[in-house]
Parts: structure tokens; sequence; C-alpha cells
């Protein structure tokens, strides 16, 4: 456990953080810089994969979200062997989808699915890099919801605490480092 604690750490120190990006105000936490250098990638994805074995109801699907958490959930899904799922932005998935909108840190966007991505009752665990205001992921819940599946639980490499984004989701949530 103490290893893993010190994993963290490193992850925390290498995420490099840009101010008044994309907005006045705002502190930006770039997740590219992990991924800039091999080993310390290695070390997320082992970070995660642990992570989400760890979660009390085993996930059936990973679902990933647009853009930056596919970077993630697509490694997540290979290590557990189970299927990966995408949510995108508004738009970019053919064949029968669901959409939500939702506003987030710095603007407002919407989220679709496809509606026979998940088996009914299937069981999702939610990957994406960042979780703030919490908007994001709880219109991710919503939509595994809407279209059949339960959810596990939520994984984010990075959580902003002053933002409260957990208390909108009504499911575990675990992220590997705070700000
Ligand atoms: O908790 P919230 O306040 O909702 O914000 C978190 C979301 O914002 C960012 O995504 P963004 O929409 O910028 O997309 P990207 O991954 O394509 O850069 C980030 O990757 C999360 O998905
Ligand atoms: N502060 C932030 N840094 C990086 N990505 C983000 N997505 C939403 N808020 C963010």
């Amino acid at each position: 456990m103490a290893e893993i604690e010190s994993k963290k750490q490193l992850i925390k120190e290498n995420i490099r953080a840009y101010n008044d990006f994309p907005k006045p105000g705002i502190v930006f936490r770039d997740v590219f810089s992990i991924l800039q250098n091999p080993e310390l990638f290695s070390i997320l994805r082992e970070l995660l994969t642990f992570s989400a074995k760890s979660f009390e109801v085993k996930p059936d699907v990973i679902v990933g979200l647009d853009s930056r958490g596919f970077l993630f959930a697509t490694l997540v899904a290979l290590d557990l062997q189970v299927p990966f799922v995408p949510i995108r932005k508004k738009g970019k998935l053919p064949g029968p989808t669901k959409a939500a909108s939702y506003t987030l840190e710095y603007g407002t966007d919407a989220l679709e699915i496809s509606t026979d991505a998940i088996g009914k009752g299937q069981n999702a665990l939610i990957i994406d890099d960042l979780l703030g205001t919490g908007g994001t992921l709880q219109t991710a819940c919503n939509l595994v919801k809407e279209v059949g599946g339960n959810i596990s639980g939520c994984l984010l490499v990075i959580e902003l605490k002053e933002l409260n984004g957990k208390s909108k989701i009504n499911y575990p949530v675990q992220s590997l480092v705070q700000y």
C-alpha cells in the first residue's frame, strides 16, 4: 500500500498545471504530461487497473468519456479483458443513441451513448481523466442507466476537490490524485 501511495504521489507531482487556461481563473491540469513519459504512463496504467479491480461490484464493461477518458478507459478494459464502451460528444456516434446535455467548468456540451452498447443489467465502470464540477460524470451515469446498465462506480485520474463534483454522484467514486 505504501508503494501504491508513493506511485500516486509521483503521478501527482508530474501533472503539469497551467494558469488561466482555457479561460482566466482556471488552473488547467494537463494529464498529457504523464503520457509523454512511458515510465510514468505505465505506472498510471498500473494504478488505474489496480483501482478498477477494487470496486465491490465487478465491472462487465468499461465506459470511457470522450476524449481524454478514452486514453485510460481502453487500457483498463484490455487489462480487465472486458468490453470498452465510448460515451461521445454529441453527433459522433452512428446508429441509435441517447443524448443528454450538461455544463462543465468552462462551457456546456452534450454527450451521447449507443442504445445497444450495454446489456440490460450489465455493470459498468465509468472512467475519465478528471472530475471537476461533476456535470460530465453525472451525465454519463444518467446515460448508462438510461440504456439499461448498472453502475459499479466511477474512476478518475484527477479530482479537483474545491469543485465538489463527488457530491453529484450517487455511486462509488475513486480518484488517483486530488488537488
Ligand atoms: O467535472 P466537469 O466539470 O464536468 O469536467 C470534467 C470534464 O471536462 C473535461 O473534458 P472536456 O469536455 O474538456 O473534453 P476533452 O476530454 O475532450 O478535453 C475532462 O476531460 C472531463 O471529462
Ligand atoms: N481544470 C481542468 N484541468 C484540466 N481539464 C479540465 N477539465 C475541466 N476542468 C479542467
